[in-house]
């Protein structure tokens, strides 16, 4: 018999509905987006807009767009995730045990640790999955981490991976993605476009360096690929200012111009709804309907061969004493 390791990773994403119906989707998005950290506006003013409002009408409409990209292996976002956390466990082997959790949803936080502890892990190694570090994602998984080690008496010592916007290894898997993605396809694009999730211009205005890492992230990766790497921000929400300029706006100059586009997501570290409904059907269409004609979206690192080298470099790094 082998002892259980002693050490956990743990790969962390946002998170994701359980079915792609109204009812999960509520659910789901209760929980999210009443995250103080996601959206910054005092509960006592929100809450009423969120329960009154939102959560009446964007279910059934997002349930929508989830079926358009659901798959038999249940949201893309989960399903990668886990595709992502089976792989790391063989490139590991036994000496680490991986598990994968969601920040919203299921499998959640908390329980995922526990588990790890139950198994025998005494240290365990917290990978949130966002190569730019933002208080909306990133710093949420902290809390959410902290928070349930409140509850334990003995807890796990803990490190976290940190944002990696400019690591090498991170621009090297891009640039290896993106070059096999574009030479499969039957026509140069005039533009690539990186399009990053977007956040309220107010976080930026208060200190978040998200908007800076990304541009970080397209820069370096422009340098690598030796071609301009044009940067837009997606998915917005609400009535506020948000980062721009805005993906689809973009999207529709470049269809008006005559212009070819690849798109591709670097922010995103699994294809999941923003991307795959958002980017590759609603996208086009808008670039299309602008009248553009030749569009590409070129898919995340997900648990591909370059996303995967770049995952169990980053953790084994971080493992370094550990293992
Ligand atoms: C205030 C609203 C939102 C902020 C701020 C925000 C930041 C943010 N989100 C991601 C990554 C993902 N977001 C996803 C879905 C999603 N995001 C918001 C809102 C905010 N995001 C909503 C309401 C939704 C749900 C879908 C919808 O109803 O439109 C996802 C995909 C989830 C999936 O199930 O596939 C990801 C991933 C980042 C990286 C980020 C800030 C940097
Ligand atoms: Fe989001
Ligand atoms: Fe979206």
């Amino acid at each position: 018999m082998t002892a259980s390791p002693s050490i956990g990773a743990l790969l962390v994403n946002l998170g994701t509905p359980d079915a792609p119906e109204p009812e999960a989707v509520r659910r789901y998005l209760a929980e999210f987006l009443s995250d103080r950290r996601v959206v910054e506006i005092p509960p006592l003013i929100w809450q009423p807009i969120l329960r009154g409002i939102i959560l009446r009408t964007r279910p059934r409409k997002s349930a929508h767009a989830y079926r358009q990209v659901w798959t038999e292996a249940g949201s893309p976002l989960a399903a990668i995730t886990q595709a992502q956390a089976v792989a790391l466990q063989s490139a590991l082997g036994s000496s680490v045990r991986v598990a994968h959790a969601m920040r919203y949803g299921n499998p959640a936080i908390g329980p995922t640790i526990d588990r790890l502890i139950a198994d025998g892990c005494e240290r365990i190694l917290v990978a949130p999955l966002y190569p730019q570090y933002s208080g909306a994602t990133t710093a949420t998984v902290v809390d959410a981490v902290g928070n349930h080690l409140k509850s334990l008496r003995r807890q796990p010592a803990l490190r976290f991976l940190p944002p990696y916007p400019d690591d090498p290894a991170y621009i090297a898997a891009l640039r290896t993605s993106a070059e096999a993605a574009l030479a499969a396809l039957d026509f140069r694009p005039d533009v690539l476009l990186a399009s990053f999730h977007g956040t309220p211009e107010r976080t930026r205005e208060l200190g978040d360096p998200y908007y800076e890492q990304c541009c970080d992230t397209a820069r370096h990766l422009s340098s690598a690929l030796g071609r301009p790497v044009e940067v837009a921000f997606q998915s917005r929400f609400g009535r506020a200012k948000w980062l721009e300029p805005a993906t689809d706006a973009v999207l529709a100059e470049l269809g008006a111009a005559g212009k070819s586009v690849a798109v591709f997501a670097p922010g995103f570290a699994a294809d999941c709804l923003e991307t795959l409904e958002e980017l590759a059907i609603r996208g086009k269409a808008q670039f299309a309907e602008a009248g553009g004609r030749d569009f590409a979206y070129l898919p995340c690192l997900n648990a591909d061969t370059p996303g995967m080298k770049l995952i169990e470099t980053m953790v084994r790094r971080e493992l370094a004493g550990w293992i």
